[in-house]
């Protein structure tokens, strides 16, 4: 599991160090962090370190101190190394070790920034070292001219260097990922001590490329995460597993209200995500013809037209492919919600629901039906809103409802209504076709439905029982994203459609679970920290 901290949490985990007088000495562990991935970067490329260029954009706190510790390191190996000072002065004792270590500075003056934009781009690496958690609001003045300068010339020139951000990137928000201002994306973040919330979130995801954890030792005064991310490890601890005496009652049977006259493919769409996801049974509910359908495309469903309260199952999928005019199915939607079984709640369903609901019941909004939400709950958000602040967003629509909500997206935010939230980033933006969320909520109305009293297991990974729903929401985020990354890798990176997704799920559940834990322990160690 990598867990995710705030900015504020992470300084106040410093505290007692920097109070022991080991602030210099965190400074050096998290320098030696930063250059030693940017070595390793440099040899994954197959790049000699000898003579290469390394240019530093360096603030005047912190963060430009541990990117000019770094470089200093680097310059002692035999690198060339630059550092653009972009607010006049800087960390005076790392400045000093770099200039001793050989280093050259620069100072951006407007009059001066044509020669820094080309000295960064001629560099085969750049490291962002402007701003850090002790960053109030973004990137502004010369220094943001400059970064924007760069990206640009970066893009036109198809310059060949990468760039490393120092800790997060510059201009992205630390705890929230928002980001208002110019921000260099980077290709990789090496981020001290643990990692940040705004790395993990939309938009501030994009610009911190893969994220690599330097432990500096103020672990142990970590509370708790704000946010947390389902790995390997954990998604195969998580996915249930039939005993050797079940049978398909025992291992769950599914409810699925979907579908209608316009949209009866989505029906079809949500029941191949359940069925090849581990459920006992699946029964249709909705219109004579949909069933039809559904039955044609899936002989293992099982079909009626009933009403919620003829038929036993453990959970329900309601409103993929539903519309405002399917009053039979909304009417059964919202009997689904209102039974106290848990209730992945899709697409139609999302505008006819209660306001309040229960953890258990799973809202599946894309950006635009939260925003929607959003406003019937009395907020003003529209969905460029929701897209830049995805973690408020997503928070709040989980407390004003008590429902757990999943936000869809590049990285998939699920926030239960007591506050936990994880964020999934396993699929592929292949993933963008229509028809995708559909088998996602089938996904995760099959696993509601396999989900047993037992929650010894989500103790033991730190979730609160009430809490779990959003674990099991975000199980059902990463399977859906590893089928659909490895239907994609099946045709060697290319497009899929939704059903491909679906067919995916069985090989991806399987190989993830074959995963032993201690083996994916040792793998993941080096880049993110388990807890
Ligand atoms: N406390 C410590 O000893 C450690 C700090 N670390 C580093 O220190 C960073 C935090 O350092 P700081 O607290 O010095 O803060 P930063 O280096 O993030 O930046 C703050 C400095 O920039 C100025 N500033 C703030 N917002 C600005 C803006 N929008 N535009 C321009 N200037 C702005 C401030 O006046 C301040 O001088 C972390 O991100 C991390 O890189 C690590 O070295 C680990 C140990
Ligand atoms: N750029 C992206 N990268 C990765 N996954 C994405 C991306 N865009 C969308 N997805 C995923 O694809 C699915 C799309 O669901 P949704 O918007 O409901 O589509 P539909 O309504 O057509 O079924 C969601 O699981 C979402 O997280
Ligand atoms: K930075």
């Amino acid at each position: 599991m990598i867990s995710a901290y705030t900015g504020k949490q992470v300084r106040q985990a410093e505290e007692p160090l920097l109070a022991a007088g080991l602030g210099d000495v965190l400074m050096q562990r998290a320098a030696h962090g930063l250059a030693n991935a940017v070595v390793r970067e440099f040899k994954s490329r197959g790049l000699r370190t000898y003579g290469a260029g390394v240019a530093v954009l360096t603030g005047k706190g912190n963060n430009g101190g541990d990117g000019l510790y770094a470089a200093a390191f680097l310059a002692a190996r035999g690198m060339r190394t630059t550092a653009i000072l972009t607010a006049g002065s800087a960390h005076p004792q790392a400045l000093a070790a770099f200039e001793q270590a050989g280093g050259r500075v620069l100072y951006l003056s407007d009059a001066a920034s044509g020669a820094l934009v080309s000295e960064a781009v001629r560099a085969d690496v750049v490291i962002d070292a402007v701003l850090g958690t002790g960053a109030k609001g973004g990137l502004r003045g010369s220094a943001a001219d400059l970064v924007t300068a760069i990206a640009d010339a970066r893009a036109q020139a198809r310059a060949e260097g990468f760039v490393v951000a120092c800790d997060l990137p510059s201009g992205v928000d630390a705890d929230t990922g928002a980001v208002s201002t110019p921000a260099l994306a980077a290709d990789l973040t090496v981020t001290f001590g643990a990692a940040k919330t705004g790395l993990l979130v939309d938009p501030g995801a994009d610009y911190a490329g893969r994220v690599d954890v330097v432990p500096i030792g103020i672990e142990e005064h970590l509370d708790q995460p704000g946010l947390r991310r389902l790995e390997d490890a954990d998604v195969a601890r998580l996915l249930p597993h039939p005993a050797r005496r079940a049978h398909k009652y025992s291992r769950g049977v599914l409810g699925v209200v979907a579908g209608s006259a316009d949209y009866p493919g989505a029906a079809v769409l949500a029941c191949r995500g359940a069925l090849a996801a581990g459920v006992g049974m699946v029964r249709y509910l909705g219109p004579p013809e949909v069933a039809d359908l559904v039955r044609r495309s899936c002989p293992e469903m099982v079909c009626s037209t009933g009403a919620v309260a003829d038929n036993r199952v453990q959970a329900w999928l309601v409103g993929s492919g539903m519309g405002p005019d399917d009053h039979d199915q909304l009417q059964r939607a919202r009997d689904a919600v209102t039974s106290g079984l848990p209730v992945v709640a899709d697409a139609g369903a999302l505008p006819a629901l209660p306001d309040v609901m229960a953890p258990n019941v799973v809202l599946t909004p894309h950006a635009g039906e939260l925003a929607a939400l959003l406003k019937r709950l009395g907020g003003e958000e529209d969905r460029a809103a929701v897209e830049a602040g995805t973690l408020a967003a997503v928070r709040r629509a989980a407390a004003l409802t008590g429902a757990t909500v999943l936000l869809k997206g590049a990285t998939t935010l699920v926030a239960a209504p007591a506050g936990d939230v994880f964020s999934q980033a396993d699929g592929t933006p292949w993933l963008a076709t229509a028809g995708s969320g559909d088998v996602l909520a089938g996904i995760i109305g099959a696993l509601l439905a396999q989900e047993d009293s037992d929650v010894g297991r989500f103790r033991e990974m730190g979730v609160e029982p009430e809490q779990r729903w959003a674990a099991v929401a975000a199980l059902g985020a990463a399977l859906h994203g590893k089928a659909g990354r490895a239907a994609s890798d099946a045709c060697s990176g290319g497009p899929i459609a939704a059903g491909g997704i679906a067919d995916a799920i069985p090989e991806t559940w399987g190989k993830v679970s074959m995963l032993s834990n201690a083996g994916v322990r040792k793998r993941n160690s080096h880049t993110l920290p388990l807890r």
